[in-house]
């Protein structure tokens, strides 16, 4: 068996049953000796700001400043995907973007503010995934008013029902949402958070899921809606699982999804490592995993090895250089029998990698494979940084 990539990846181009066009243009890039030029200007749009890499909010900027961020993000990337934050009010929308991309704490969120007009944020993962969140003033009842000028451009709705409540007038407005959606003849992707989940018995959990994803099936069927582009997951800014569904929003966004799932699968194929995840350190947004199944106490533990890597980079690096650097990396043997490795892609981008304790492994080559994959994925993210919303969507859902 071959560990490296190198013979990986001449195998998977004979894989005939492979019709993706971008991954063959990506084997062919990695055959290409002018490679070593392409690595040379590896962020040829300019985006290096790192104010900007966290995302920005408009609101916050000066008019003129809004209208600088305006037009770089309308000029580097036209079509980002635009995320709509919608659901009634005090449902958790505001709190979720804190979370995320602020660095909020749960503890925080009680305090926020009823928000009384539109924020718009536009954010970037792992410096080359750009998308815009609209965050809106939740409507008190199911009304759709102001839905259309809120949505107008919106690629995926990401609907906050809070499962602690009574859900029925959330479920009200999330179907008429849907159904003004269809309507219009527009194919908007649903993300249902069914959120504050930590406020459920977690018995409970389940059968909350399951009978607000059945109600939400029949209501739509009785409008004639019968396959709606609606994903579910349970969520609460008091776990992990914010971020992990909140990934995977993030993922169905990007073009790139795919042809990076095709690589991490064949690096994990043909090496000892049992998973592999790329990661923006900053919010901890996973964009990519190879698609072995994984438990989520697994990615729990890929975000506590960001949080330990990123916190003693704080408190012993250098103030003004990045947590990230060329030369970064990290291992952390844990009592269980796994070891969780640490390596950087870019400033903002890290891989990180489950493999077990007792694997024979062979140090030297894994840190090939690594390297080799780091440029791939660097010159997938180069090749695609001007991308559109992935055409194919799913409707399966968690
Ligand atoms: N228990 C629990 N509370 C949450 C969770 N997420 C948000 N909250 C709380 O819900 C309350 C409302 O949150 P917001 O983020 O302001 O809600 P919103 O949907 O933006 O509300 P509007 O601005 O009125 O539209 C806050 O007190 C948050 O702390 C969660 O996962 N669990």
């Amino acid at each position: 068996m071959s560990y490296g990539l190198g013979g990986a990846c001449e195998t998977a181009s004979n894989i005939s049953t492979c019709t993706d066009g971008e991954y063959h243009q990506y084997i062919s890039h990695y055959n290409t000796p002018s490679r070593s030029h392409q690595q040379s200007r590896p962020y040829s749009n300019g985006f290096q700001n790192p104010i900007m890499l966290n995302g920005h909010n408009r609101l916050d900027d000066t008019e003129e400043h809004q209208q600088q961020i305006d037009g770089d993000y309308e000029e580097i990337a036209p079509d980002r995907p635009r995320l709509l934050m919608w659901g009634l009010t005090k449902s958790g929308k505001t709190s979720i973007i804190k979370l995320i991309f602020e660095k909020m704490t749960a503890g925080e969120t009680l305090q926020l503010p009823e928000t009384k007009i539109i924020q718009i944020h536009e954010l970037t993962c792992g410096i080359h995934v750009r998308f815009q969140i609209r965050d809106v003033p939740g409507p008190k009842t199911a009304s759709l008013l102001d839905y259309d000028t809120y949505s107008s451009e919106c690629t995926t709705i990401v609907f906050i029902l809070d499962a602690t409540d009574d859900c029925s007038d959330s479920i009200n407005l999330l179907v008429s949402s849907v159904q003004w959606m269809h309507s219009k003849g527009l194919d908007v992707r649903f993300e249902v958070l069914i959120h504050k989940i930590d406020g459920v018995h977690e018995q409970d959990r389940l059968d909350r899921y399951s009978h607000i994803q059945q109600q939400v099936t029949v209501m739509l069927h009785e409008c004639s809606i019968e396959a709606p582009l609606i994903n579910f997951y349970l969520t609460s800014i008091y776990d992990h699982s914010i971020f992990e569904a909140f990934s995977k929003i993030v993922q169905n966004q990007m073009r790139q999804l795919r042809v990076l799932e095709n690589m991490l699968d064949l690096v994990t194929a043909t090496t000892q490592l049992d998973k592999i995840f790329v990661c923006d350190i900053y919010n901890k947004i996973f964009l990519a995993s190879d698609t072995k199944p994984v438990e989520s106490q697994i990615s729990e533990l890929c975000c506590d090895v960001v949080d330990v890597y990123t916190d003693i980079s704080s408190i012993y690096g250098k103030s003004n250089s990045p947590v990230l650097d060329p030369s970064s990396y990290c291992t952390i043997e844990l009592s269980i029998g796994l070891v969780l490795y640490l390596k950087d892609i870019n400033e903002t981008t890290a891989l990180i990698c489950i493999l077990k304790k007792e694997s024979n492994i062979n140090g030297a080559l894994m840190e090939v494979n690594l390297n080799i994959l780091k440029q791939n994925i660097q010159e997938l993210f180069v090749a695609n940084s001007n991308y559109s919303p992935r055409q194919q969507l799913n409707t399966s859902t968690e």
